[in-house]
């Protein structure tokens, strides 16, 4: 919360709360002049001039309260968005250097829900907690300084149930709703997290019991969020109802404590409506509390998930000091083992592998033996709990991960396929790729009919929908193609292919002149220039 407060201009919300205040004011002045006017008005004065200071109050205040109200508006919403764009930005540094590893434990619907509705929460940290809060400060101080000057008796009045109202009862309310925001808050993320998962996996469900299953969790999962809704809701109608009821008692204790003042000839009768009025309009100082006393928790919480996801720590981390990259592009794993973070088993367990520089090695094995962990490990997305992975003679973790990186190309089994062109997919293996350039490394890897029907500039719709798994595996393998990088990372790159493609590809391949490691299940496609290594025993 601290941090996000940091990132929160204080002159400009200082401004909002100077405006807000002032409206409050406008308000509370608007409703004591119109007061007195009407008590002046019913005196019959002899001359109107009497009345012209309240008449002009009346107009000022009417007016001015609209104006200062949309430049608060204005003030308040621009520190938000700003402050909001802070958090985007910063969550967004401290997420990138976690993938892929570190992020492997959260489920993407989930991370995806989470961060959006969080962040989205704490918009309200200016305009529902912040600007209301200085406000009730500011505004309530002045009213009640202001209706000491007629009547200390009514100021005492009303600053205490300016304090009933705006401490003691969000205070309450908030507690019993703290816990109900933070049940909200989960069967939210939950409900959003099973939808997707149903959504993407509707296929699987269906052909499983028909979805009974996944329905089964969602319904539980809404139960709980109606039970929370319903929870929440229950607090805000009784906070409501103090919210009308608290100003009346003000009012009512108003008009009899003045109204005595007036009765003993100390007060002129014209500050009888105006106090009372005043004191009921003073009640706006603290309009916004009850609103953020409820959502305080809700949003303290969603600022601790954020936090808490940005100081997970990454997987890997780049060097104080990396070395120079190699020239090289030789692979060796010496003694490597892995074991992945809550596994007891290691899933790769000291291992010795050379690809040398320009080689063609295949890892075969049987599902389980470690061959995508062995590409993980070349990757960097993790490192070994034993030996060293090198790269041209270099440990990978001398090496800056930008620098490695930028000499890896990886193709994984299931690679992500963008909403967006099939240009712009491509492109992300090498930026500058000419259209050319494009259509031959689709036509080598097959994809000559789609780029036929999509056109290169075709839209794949979102998560690639429109491509069949085999032909989203092959832009991944074109995209991999298609980079610069010297050493090619694949995992199962021919598992969707026809055995006629297949071999296509792994020709390709093998001619490439860059090193190749891939993982394959389907050793007998290759020939004589791959060496394959099996894994697992
Ligand atoms: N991110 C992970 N966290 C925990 N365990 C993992 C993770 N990835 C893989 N494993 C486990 O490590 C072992 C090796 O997995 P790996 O994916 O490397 O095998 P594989 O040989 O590539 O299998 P397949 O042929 O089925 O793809 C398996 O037991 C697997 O369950």
């Amino acid at each position: 919360m601290r941090e996000v407060l940091g990132l929160v201009r204080l002159p400009r919300a200082a401004l909002a709360v100077a405006l807000g205040s002032l409206t409050v004011l406008c308000g509370a002045a608007l409703l004591a002049t119109s007061g007195a006017l009407i008590t002046g008005a019913a005196q019959r004065p002899t001359t109107l001039l009497t009345l012209m200071p309240l008449i002009t109050g009346v107009r000022l205040f009417g007016v001015s309260r609209a104006a200062v109200r949309y430049a608060e508006r204005l003030v308040t919403h621009d520190v938000t968005l700003r402050m909001v764009a802070g958090v985007r930005a910063r969550l967004l540094e401290r997420l990138t250097p976690l993938a892929p590893a570190a992020l492997t434990g959260a489920r993407g619907g989930e991370l995806l829900s989470r961060v959006r509705a969080d962040v989205d929460e704490l918009q309200g940290v200016v305009a529902r907690l912040l600007v209301p809060a200085g406000v009730a400060v500011v505004a309530g101080g002045v009213a009640v300084t202001l209706t000491a000057l007629v009547s200390p008796a009514t100021a005492a009045v009303l600053a205490g149930l300016l304090l009933l109202l705006g401490v003691a009862v969000p205070a309450a309310a908030a507690r019993l709703g703290r816990r109900a925001a933070v049940a909200a808050a989960r069967a939210d993320s939950d409900v959003a997290a099973d939808t997707l998962d149903l959504v993407r996996g509707l296929a699987d469900h269906l052909s499983g019991d028909g979805g009974a299953t996944a329905l089964r969790g969602l319904d539980a999962h809404l139960a709980r969020q109606e039970d929370a809704e319903r929870a929440a809701a229950r607090l805000a109608a009784l906070t409501t109802a103090c919210r009308e009821g608290v100003p009346g008692l003000g009012l009512v204790a108003a008009l009899w404590l003045v109204g005595q003042d007036v009765a003993g000839g100390t007060t002129s009768p014209l500050l009888l409506a105006a106090c009372a009025l005043g004191v009921l309009g003073a009640f706006e100082a603290v309009g916004g509390l009850g609103a953020a006393w409820s959502t305080a928790g809700g949003i303290r919480a969603a600022a601790g998930r954020v936090r808490a996801l940005g100081e997970l720590p990454p997987a890997v981390t780049d060097p104080d000091s990396p070395l120079p990259l190699p020239p090289g592009s030789a692979l060796r794993l010496e003694g490597v083992t892995l074991t992945y973070p809550g596994s007891a088993r290691p899933a790769v367990a000291g291992l010795d592998l050379t690809v040398a520089d320009g080689a063609k090695v295949a890892l075969t094995g049987r599902s389980g033996a470690g061959k995508s962990s062995v590409l993980a490990l070349a990757l960097r997305s993790y490192d070994p709990d034993a030996g060293r992975v090198t790269l041209g003679g270099a440990d990978l973790r001398r090496l800056s991960l930008a620098g490695l990186r930028s000499r890896l190309a990886w193709a994984p089994q299931e690679p992500q396929v963008l909403a967006g062109s099939l240009a712009a997919n491509l492109r992300l293996g090498r930026p500058g790729a000419s259209d050319d350039e494009l259509a031959a490394a689709l036509d080598e890897v097959g994809l000559g009919t789609v780029l036929g029907s999509v056109g290169l500039d075709g839209w794949l719709g979102d998560a690639g929908e429109r491509l069949s798994a085999g032909e989203r595996a092959r832009v991944g393998l074109a995209r991999a193609l298609l980079s610069p990088a010297d050493v090619l990372l694949l995992d199962e790159p021919t598992a969707h292919l026809d055995p006629d493609l297949s071999a296509r590809v792994l020709a390709l391949l093998a001619g490439d002149r860059r090193t190749v490691l891939l993982v394959t299940h389907d050793a007998a496609a290759l020939d004589e220039r791959w060496r394959v290594v099996p894994l697992g025993g």
